[in-house]
């Protein structure tokens, strides 16, 4: 058995593998996109196979990169889009529909009607999520209620569903096992992460057939080994978080009070709240942060739609800038003067306002705007918006006192002057670690530590290294007065 540790992160557009050495270090790396389906207004799907082909193929040349084998890895880490929903054959493993992604807007309607028959709060109480088409039960529901004869099948038990972790440990293992992690159980609306157990009420109102769900476990766990016909040897799989998850672990919040904030496409802000798990009152979620050793530490979650999504309109739509980091540079020329704002609602709002129908607008023109004013007003929007969540998160935590300190990753981290503003407008420090695919790290440090190379939580929390902490530097009056004309916009964008 070698001493490296391959990870796998099948995200929402593409598909990575990292092989990581003893020291943690990155000794080999591949990316592959793979096609979006968008069949209707709303839907969006993944062909499984793809998905499948592309972690086949990014394991496969990662190892190439490395110049190393399947015999040089301990062991396997998996991390994932979550939510995303497959069903597949027991016997074959072969899909039975495209895959449902977690941005799919289809199961409206099932959403509206259980919330019409009062049911939104008991799923929340035992979930800590909302009855919204996001997540994978009504998703479940759709294709059960869709595709011939899945339902009967399902209640015979001849059909797994599973999140994307789940069907690649099935694949992976050449067809042996249909397991999951808890983060990503947590995602689905029939798991009730206090009792930490697949709900059959919930699975009941939602017409799920509780023999299709997969087994629950650990983070850091045996998922199995993989089949030796794929990689020229069985590696094992030790360790499965959903991304955002893996996130809050390679960024090292393992204490209380800890958050992190990933700024991608769009933006999720999850806030470690340790053993507690504290029911929101502002339309946060509250989920599993991970299991590790039968022990289950939750998080706050906030999910913002738009964050490095309004730098590619600016780039894609508005055509102010030919690359997206050329946007800080334009955003600095912006005159101090103009107050502009724009509310991002391509797609609606999410936490706290999780206002579907608002669409986004831009106040506070006059006639010198221009694209600086634009650039400024999108980047800010994204450090507004994450305000929005802290304040929701410290009105919903009563007992965590004062702001915490904030670490960020994804693409959008690379501007410094968002990083600066993030921290002015949240009066708060914003950390930025040296080691940014801290998604793709999360998972492999599970996978390392079960295997026992690599350091347990607190030596890898030694382990992280701040690139850069960005101050907060604004006076109060300037900022309270941008916080209020932020507020002013969102409520002119809200639907109702
Ligand atoms: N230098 C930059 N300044 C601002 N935004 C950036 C910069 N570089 C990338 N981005 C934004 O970050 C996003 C890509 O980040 P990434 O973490 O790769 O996203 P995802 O995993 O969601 O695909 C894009 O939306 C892009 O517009
Ligand atoms: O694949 P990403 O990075 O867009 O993350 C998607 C989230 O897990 C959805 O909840």
């Amino acid at each position: 058995m070698g001493g490296y540790i391959l990870a796998i992160d099948q995200g929402t557009t593409s598909t990575r593998a990292m092989v990581f050495d003893s020291q943690m270090r990155v000794a080999g790396r591949a990316q592959r996109e793979f096609p979006q389906h968008f069949p209707a207004s709303g839907w969006v799907e993944h062909d499984p196979e793809d998905i499948w082909h592309s972690v086949v193929e990014t394991v496969r040349l990662a190892l190439a990169d490395a110049g190393l084998g399947a015999k040089d890895i301990a062991a396997i880490g998996i991390t994932n889009q979550r939510e995303t929903t497959l069903v597949w054959d027991r016997q074959t493993g072969a899909p039975l529909h495209r895959a449902i992604v977690w941005q799919d807007r289809r199961s409206a309607p099932i959403c509206e009607a259980l919330k019409r028959d009062g049911l939104e709060p008991v799923f929340t109480e035992r979930t800590g999520l909302l009855l919204d088409p996001y997540f994978s039960g009504t998703k479940i529901t759709w294709l059960l209620d869709h595709v011939d004869g899945l339902k009967a099948r399902a209640e015979r038990g001849e059909i797994c569903f599973g999140t994307v972790d789940s069907f690649l440990i099935f694949r992976l293992t050449g067809g042996r096992r249909h397991v999951t992690d808890a983060t990503n159980a947590a995602r689905t609306l029939l798991y009730d992460i206090g009792r930490n157990g697949w709900d059959a009420e919930l699975a009941g109102l939602l017409g799920v057939p509780l023999a299709m769900l997969p087994e629950v476990l650990d983070c850091a766990a045996d998922f199995g080994v993989t089949d030796p016909a794929l990689f020229g040897a069985e590696i094992p799989i030790l360790g499965v978080a959903g991304d955002q998850q893996a996130a809050v672990i390679g960024n090292a919040c393992f204490e209380p009070g800890m958050m992190k904030s990933t700024y991608g496409t769009g933006c999720f802000a999850l806030l470690n709240t340790g053993t507690d798990r504290v029911a929101s009152t502002s339309r946060l979620l509250t989920t599993i942060a991970y299991r590790l050793d039968g022990v289950t530490t939750y998080a706050l979650e906030g999910s913002i739609f738009i964050a490095g999504a309004a730098v590619q309109w600016l780039r894609d739509e508005m055509g102010f800038i030919k690359v997206a980091s050329q946007v800080s540079a334009l955003a600095e020329q912006a005159d101090p003067e103009q107050r502009v704002y724009l509310v991002p609602a391509f797609t609606g709002l999410g936490a706290p306002w999780w206002d579907a129908e608002a669409r986004g607008a831009i106040f506070g023109l006059t006639r010198g705007t221009g694209p600086a004013e634009f650039a400024r007003a999108a980047l800010e929007s994204v450090a507004f918006q994450t305000l929005d969540l802290l304040d929701a998160m410290q009105q919903d935590w009563q007992g965590h006192d004062g702001r915490t300190v904030l670490r960020v990753d994804g693409g959008m981290v690379a501007s410094d002057w968002t990083m600066q503003r993030l921290a002015d407008i949240l009066a708060a420090p914003v950390d930025r670690p040296l080691f940014l695919e801290t998604t793709i790290l999360g998972a492999a440090w599970l996978a390392g530590a079960r295997a026992g190379l690599w350091p347990d939580a607190k030596g890898f929390a030694e382990r992280w290294h701040r690139d850069r902490r960005f101050a907060p530097g604004m006076d109060a009056p300037e900022r309270e007065a941008a916080i209020a004309g932020w507020r002013d916009s969102v409520r002119r964008c809200l639907s109702a």
